[in-house]
């Protein structure tokens, strides 16, 4: 499957997403080679990257409100945005050049969904959120103790794993886990009838 194809196969894509992605893909390649936003150097591998980040949308119900925790150049959460123009995004990101641009992708695809936070999430004003993210920031126990102010029994966490993530699991929370390849997609406090614990 191409790319494109894998895209418009996903469930309740809107209808810019795959040009929103185009746009977002060159515009890391670009802004990486004066600002080394993030590894990923070629079209290939962000797609790659773009994708991953997406396919919780095929497991995850809507939510009205969302947080990312660390969202460096984009992932997850800027994606998840353009893919679910209904949740109102807040994406945490301390260090100013990647806060920058995710500001630029922001104004450039109109995403009037997205807040932008430049700070470390422990800065965040307390607020609670129906859904929260992360990727690549740090282990469970610490994403939980990080999130604590932002959320309630109700909440739902997505954090992105390789398959190191058994070492992981919450001890007092349930969770599911979501395989596809190397990646695991730990999501605690999962819709009821998917939970195990
Ligand atoms: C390895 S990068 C991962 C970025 C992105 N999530 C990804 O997967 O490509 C970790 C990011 O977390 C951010 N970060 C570190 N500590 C943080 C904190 N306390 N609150 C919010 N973000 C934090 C860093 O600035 C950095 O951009």
């Amino acid at each position: 499957m191409t790319f494109a194809q894998k895209i418009a196969a996903l469930p309740d894509a809107p209808a810019q997403l795959l040009s929103h992605l185009e746009r977002y893909r060159d515009l890391l390649l670009q802004w990486n080679k004066v600002h080394n936003l993030s590894g990923y150097k070629d079209a290939a591998t962000i797609e790659y990257y773009l994708y991953d980040a997406l396919y919780p949308v095929t497991f995850l119900p809507p939510v009205a409100t969302a947080m990312d925790i660390g969202t460096g150049a984009g992932f997850p959460g800027l994606i998840l945005a353009m893919a679910q123009p209904q949740t109102r995004w807040t994406l945490v990101e301390p260090l100013q050049k990647r806060a920058g641009f995710l500001q630029f992708v922001k104004a450039t695809l109109n995403l009037e969904n997205v807040t932008v936070a430049n700070c470390r999430v422990e800065a965040l004003p307390d607020q609670r959120f129906d859904l929260i993210t992360s990727r690549a920031v740090t282990d469970t126990g610490m994403l939980l103790n990080l999130s604590a102010p932002y959320r309630d029994a109700a909440t739902m966490l997505l954090f992105y794993k390789g398959e190191n993530v058994y070492n992981e699991v919450p001890e007092d929370l349930p969770y599911r886990i979501i395989e596809t390849g190397e990646r695991h997609y730990l999501l605690i406090n999962p819709p009821k009838e998917t939970a195990c614990s």
